[in-house]
């Protein structure tokens, strides 16, 4: 809806997963603020493509999604890659795969090592339980928070295999205390779903209706720019622009929450950011910040599938079993259970010990490091994923069971002998690249697409990284009792991969991303390539923050929703605190 006023006392751009957590806080705790939050989506709140946990993945590509091309890939032979964004209210919370899990403590305390006061696992632990309300959680998680998370109890008899076969053949014991920063070892994870009526429980749906009556939401509604004012050293944000050239005011802050693509293209859009990409867009500079739209990370994966004997059925019989699908899906509208509550997820989340033994870790290890001083990558995020790949404790490896088929090579077509068969997939996951992209905008259309350069598997200690999952998620296969469930690999293919060379090939030919980019808006020291300081201020302003994933200073082992909300709860209560004592 249209803002009653052009005038507001905190103006959030972008209504997803942060902003939405960040604007419902402000408004609790700041009653006689006006609040504004705007969102370039439409609200959706009776989608069911979002609302229905199995239907995870089916609004990607569509309406509610961003999707944005990559740059050509050269070292992936030239592909470009779709990145999965949400355009709707609620962001990629309304989009994700609901996994709801955290990262090891160590990783956190990370955050505060490479120079923020205060971030650390303690107050991040905290804030992400301020969030969560986890049905069935171990002792010490959430129970009061707005979104909810639960282990669903639908698991399929095949992936009943999962957590025996790992624990059994590879000695990694079950884990079900992950979730309070000691992630190692195999679970099944709880995901966001409300257990109370199997609905995605996402922060449109959960923060939003907690906010007051001086909270303002109006959708639909694209930033195309921050304003400022210099007073003094600084820049103070006076509002924004909105795409249709009319103009919004912010008496105290304006806050950036669209996200790691949109957040730094916003910034450059508004004058801050590398002289080159300014310059080349013909934006006045403001504020001169290499690292606007640099250290783009992300976790990166690929799948080996298993065609299920006959007698097992995953959730590809919704795929193509037409009367399933209605059967389901009025299962699930009446509450009843339906494959449309979704699966648990079985995840192993472990170190290259794990996998490759001490001598294979050692290795991989000395490759890391001879790639990064090779390369001559030496920041502070670099630095810090070579010293954690000696702590045991923080998770390099992520293999997920996926019930049914996903991959590269698409289910089989209508009329191909595998049609109508049913599958489960390991997904491979790589927690600490090194590759490190940019995204930035396009000098040529600074308001059209961006220009994202992931440069996923720009290095060897990736590939052979890659390599190795994928190649343990076979051997995970080929062991019992998940042996049992399977007769035949789908993909890549026991035949058409076996060799060093041919598992390279498939994992250059087939990564994709796990949708966590993060790290485009660093909150680092200035001197370090920082975007925001340790108050989630952007440096060189006085009034402008930013509170999502792009803040995220050293990437995590952990799917990132968690520690977005969590980030959004930290900014709440430094934010709260400033305007009780304005410097
Ligand atoms: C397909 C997918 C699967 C994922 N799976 C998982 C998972 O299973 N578990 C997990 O923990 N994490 C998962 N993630 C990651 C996680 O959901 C995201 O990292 C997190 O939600 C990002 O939150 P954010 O606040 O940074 O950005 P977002 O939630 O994306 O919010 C940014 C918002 O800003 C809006 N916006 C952008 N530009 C503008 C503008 N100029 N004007 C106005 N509004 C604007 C966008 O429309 C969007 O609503 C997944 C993500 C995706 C996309």
């Amino acid at each position: 809806k249209e803002p009653c006023a052009q005038v507001f006392d905190y103006i959030i751009v972008g209504g997803g997963t942060g902003g939405n957590a960040l604007a419902t806080r402000l408004s609790q705790g700041l009653p006689g603020s006006k609040i504004l939050v705007i969102e370039a989506g439409p609200a959706a709140p009776d989608e069911l493509g979002i609302n229905v946990p199995g239907r995870k993945g089916s609004t990607l590509t569509g309406k509610y999604d961003w999707n944005f091309p990559t740059v050509a890939q050269p070292q992936l032979g030239g592909r470009v890659l779709r990145v999965a964004r949400g355009k709707v209210l609620g962001g990629s919370s309304a989009l994700n795969l609901l996994v709801w899990d955290r990262a090891a403590k160590a990783e956190y305390d990370a955050w505060e090592k490479v120079g923020n006061p205060g971030w650390n696992f303690a107050s991040m632990m905290a804030a992400m339980t301020r969030t969560e309300n986890y049905t069935g959680g171990p002792v010490g998680s959430g129970s009061h928070g707005p979104v909810h998370a639960v282990v669903n109890p639908l698991v399929p008899v095949h992936e009943q295999a999962f957590v025996p076969t790992v624990a059994g053949a590879f000695g990694i014991p079950e884990n079900k205390d992950s979730i309070r920063g000691v992630p190692i070892g195999v679970m099944l994870q709880p995901k966001s779903i409300d257990p109370t009526n199997w609905n995605r429980s996402y922060s449109a749906n959960t923060y939003l209706p907690k906010a007051g009556a001086n909270l303002q939401v109006l959708t639909d509604t694209q930033v195309a720019r921050v304003n400022f004012a210099k007073r003094g050293p600084l820049f103070h944000a006076t509002g924004v622009t909105l795409a249709n050239g009319s103009v919004v005011s912010a008496r105290r802050e304006v806050v950036l929450a669209a996200g790691s693509i949109q957040t730094p293209t916003l910034l450059e859009l508004s004058g801050i950011g590398q002289t080159a990409v300014l310059g080349a867009a013909n934006i006045t500079q403001l504020v001169n910040l290499p690292g606007v739209g640099e250290s783009y990370q992300d976790h990166l994966r690929v799948q080996v599938s298993f065609q299920l004997k006959d007698n097992y059925s995953s959730i590809d019989v919704l795929k193509y079993n037409t009367t399933a699908v209605t059967v389901e899906l009025n299962k699930w509208l009446a509450g009843d259970v339906s494959l449309y509550d979704d699966v648990a997820g079985g995840i192993l989340f472990a170190n290259w010990a794990q996998l490759l033994g001490a001598d294979g870790a050692g290795a991989l290890a000395t490759l890391a490091h001879d790639t990064a001083a090779g390369l001559g990558w030496d920041d502070v995020g670099t630095r810090k994923k070579l010293k954690q790949l000696a702590d045991p404790t923080i998770p390099q490896v992520e293999i997920i069971f996926s019930d049914g088929y996903t991959g590269v090579k698409g289910y089989p077509a209508v009329g191909t002998p595998l049609r109508g068969k049913n599958f489960f997939t390991l997904i491979a996951g790589l927690m600490h690249p090194l590759s490190r992209g940019s995204v930035h905008i396009n000098a040529t259309d600074p308001r059209g697409n961006p220009v994202i350069d992931p440069r996923f598997l720009n290095n060897e200690y990736d590939v052979q990284g890659l390599v190795g999952i994928a190649q343990f998620c076979r051997r995970i296969a080929h062991a019992e009792p998940l042996r049992s469930v399977w007769m035949g690999e789908y993909e890549p293919g026991a035949e058409a991969v076996q060799t060093e060379a041919e598992w390279r090939a498939y994992v250059l030919n087939s990564v994709l991303s796990i949708y966590h980019p993060m790290g485009t808006a660093a909150m680092l020291p200035r001197a370090d390539g920082g975007v925001v300081d340790a108050r989630l201020k952007v440096h060189g302003t006085a009034n402008l923050r930013v509170v999502d994933a792009s803040v995220i200073p050293v990437q995590i082992s952990a799917h990132i929703q968690t520690a977005v909300y969590g980030i959004a709860e930290r900014a709440a209560e430094i934010m709260i605190a400033a305007a009780a004592s304005p410097a």
